[in-house]
């Protein structure tokens, strides 16, 4: 929704990445005077369209209208919500059950944590980690993730007394 400069290049480096794996990824872009139920419609008619397997809605919603953003990530479809926002994924994740779609941020971070071509840590049990930033999209998704792979977690944010202690 809109055109904002930021979310348009991320936009663009999805649809390339989903060129590159071999996934047809379309974009549909949306005025910035949408109404909250016209986007809902489309939300919906996506869920319903046989061909589409996942949807992606870009955050921040950049509209001149009043749009509940959380209302939004809701309605997709929980199978296809591969962004892992809406409660039905958040939900799972939270609960330590990881079969679900996790934010795509916070998976890379792990995989880079785990992986020996980052800092090569396969198990992370008995390690201390500490998470700044509690955002749906990275800080509190990171946090669970870790938790789940039993890491002890400290999760900071902007209301954390002396950080830098
Ligand atoms: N529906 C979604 N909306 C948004 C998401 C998302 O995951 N799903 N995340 C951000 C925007 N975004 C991708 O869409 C995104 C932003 C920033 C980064 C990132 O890794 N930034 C690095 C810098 C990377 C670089 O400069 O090359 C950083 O901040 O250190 C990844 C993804 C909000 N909206």
């Amino acid at each position: 929704v809109g055109d904002r400069q930021d979310s348009n290049v991320y936009i663009g480096q999805k649809l390339k990445s989903a060129t590159e794996v071999g996934i047809t990824a379309k974009h549909v872009k949306l005025g910035t005077d949408i109404s909250e139920s016209a986007l809902l419609t489309i939300v919906n008619q996506l869920n319903e369209d046989p061909n589409v397997h996942g949807i992606i809605v870009q955050l921040p919603l950049d509209c001149n209208t009043a749009i509940d953003s959380d209302l939004v990530t809701n309605a997709i479809a929980r199978e296809k919500d591969v962004d892992g926002l809406g409660v039905v994924n958040a939900g799972r994740l939270a609960r330590g059950n990881l079969d679900c779609f996790v934010p795509c941020t916070p998976r890379g971070c792990l995989e880079l944590i785990q992986s020996p071509r980052g800092a090569g840590l396969a198990s992370l049990a008995g390690v201390s980690a500490v998470v700044v930033g509690r955002s749906k999209i990275v800080g509190s998704p990171m946090a669970e993730l870790l938790t789940w792979h039993h890491a002890t977690v400290t999760l900071c944010h902007s209301r954390t007394k002396d950080l830098a202690q």
